[in-house]
């Protein structure tokens, strides 16, 4: 088969780490005779500094017209500038609002070997640790309106408006309930509904939802108890369904549970096969251009991407397996190595996950 893919490297290690994934993919074509066809276009810090735009209208094109998007990351302190519309971050929003993905996966998983670089205590740790944070991405905080006023006792005042729909609720819970159905049956649903009325919403409609999948076990947690838990006691957790901005906090902590965030890889899906795919960490800009970021959270998305978008599991698990096997045999980026163990560079642990497929 041919696959069209959107590739945008972005800015600070987002192209080291996409340069690995799109070498992965090519391996992957070759060994199952599937062709990938790359059209590579720019957003972010990139974009701006090319056309003084962070999203011209041909890359929301190419990708609307392409069967998945990669990305690396955008951002960097070179933008920080920028008014906000106009950041490299806005262009990302931007992407996810015009391509529908509202459905954020963020699977965070502890390989056996990597057991040493989770933070964790052992005890925590034993017997694995296997997360799946279903994040909604195209509303909330940072999609509602925002702006200055003047107020009369505090004078200039900022402020960004918190609102879901009833419709955009129900969708993500719906996704988020058919995860778990197909994972161990259990799904917590995070909000503050103590404080905000959003969040009011969000647990009614959830409870609602959840009157159609009786096999799947609901509880529900608030935000600021939620990440406490996730430390505390992980393994209570199957499925995670949180609004936009708790789901962005709370899926960097959970990348604790996988030993770093250069491993957490994530898909946005919306209505149909296309999605987005990405590692959930930035541009890092503190090590950018030093080769030593850690590759395996964007080549863990494309084998997402190869899952949900091509359905093409077998090829999928093989990149798993190569990535697993590369933690089995000791290999270890500088973010996951402990003490002792040799540090790889971007370039290398790629190389090796290559020759395990
Ligand atoms: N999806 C995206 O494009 C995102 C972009 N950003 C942007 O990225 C820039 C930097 O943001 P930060 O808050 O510093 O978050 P970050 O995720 O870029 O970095 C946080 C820390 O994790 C480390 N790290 C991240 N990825 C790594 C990898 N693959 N291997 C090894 N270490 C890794 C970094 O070196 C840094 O110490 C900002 O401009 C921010 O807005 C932040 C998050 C997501
Ligand atoms: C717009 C992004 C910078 C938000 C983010 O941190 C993320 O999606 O993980
Ligand atoms: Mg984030």
């Amino acid at each position: 088969m041919n696959y069209k893919i959107a590739v945008i490297k972005g800015d600070g290690i987002g192209p080291e780490v996409v340069d690995s994934a799109v070498e992965v993919l090519q391996s992957i074509g070759k060994k199952y005779n599937h062709t990938f066809e790359f059209e590579e276009v720019l957003a972010g810090g990139i974009a701006y500094d090319a056309y003084g735009t962070t999203l011209p209208e041909k890359t929301l094109e190419v990708a609307n017209n392409s069967d998945a998007v990669l990305l690396g990351a955008v951002g960097g302190p070179k933008w920080d500038d920028l008014p906000g519309d106009q950041r490299p971050e806005a262009a990302l929003l931007g992407l996810r609002k015009g391509l529908g993905l509202y459905a954020n996966l963020r699977p965070a998983i502890l390989f056996d070997s990597l057991a040493d670089a989770c933070p964790l205590r052992p005890e925590i740790v034993e017997g694995g640790l296997d997360v799946l944070v279903v994040r909604e991405l195209t509303g909330g905080l940072y999609f509602g309106e925002k702006g200055y006023k003047e107020t009369e006792d505090m004078g200039k005042a900022a402020y960004d408006v918190l609102i879901y729909s009833e419709k955009e609720i129900e969708r993500i819970t719906r996704v988020a309930f058919d995860m778990a159905q197909k994972r161990g049956k259990v799904l917590t649903s995070v909000d503050k509904a103590n404080i905000l009325e959003s969040s009011r919403l969000w647990r009614k409609t959830v409870e609602r939802i959840a009157k159609e999948y009786p096999d799947v076990s609901l509880n529900h947690l608030y935000v600021d108890n939620a990440a406490m838990q996730l430390v505390r006691n992980p393994k209570q957790f199957d499925v995670i369904v949180t609004e936009n901005m708790f789901g962005d906090i709370l899926s960097d902590e959970a990348s604790m549970i996988t030993g770093s965030i250069g491993m957490l890889p994530s898909a946005s899906l919306g209505e149909n096969n296309k999605g987005m795919y990405e590692p959930v960490h930035g541009s890092a800009p503190d090590i950018a251009g030093q080769g030593k970021a850690n590759p395996i959270a964007t080549i863990m998305s494309v084998a997402m991407m190869l899952k949900y978008s091509f359905n093409l599991s077998e090829e999928a698990e093989n990149i798993e397996t190569a990535v697993r096997k590369a933690l089995d045999d000791g290999h270890r980026t500088s973010d996951i190595a402990t003490k002792d163990e040799k540090v790889l560079s971007t370039k290398e642990m790629t190389q090796i996950i290559l020759g395990n497929i």
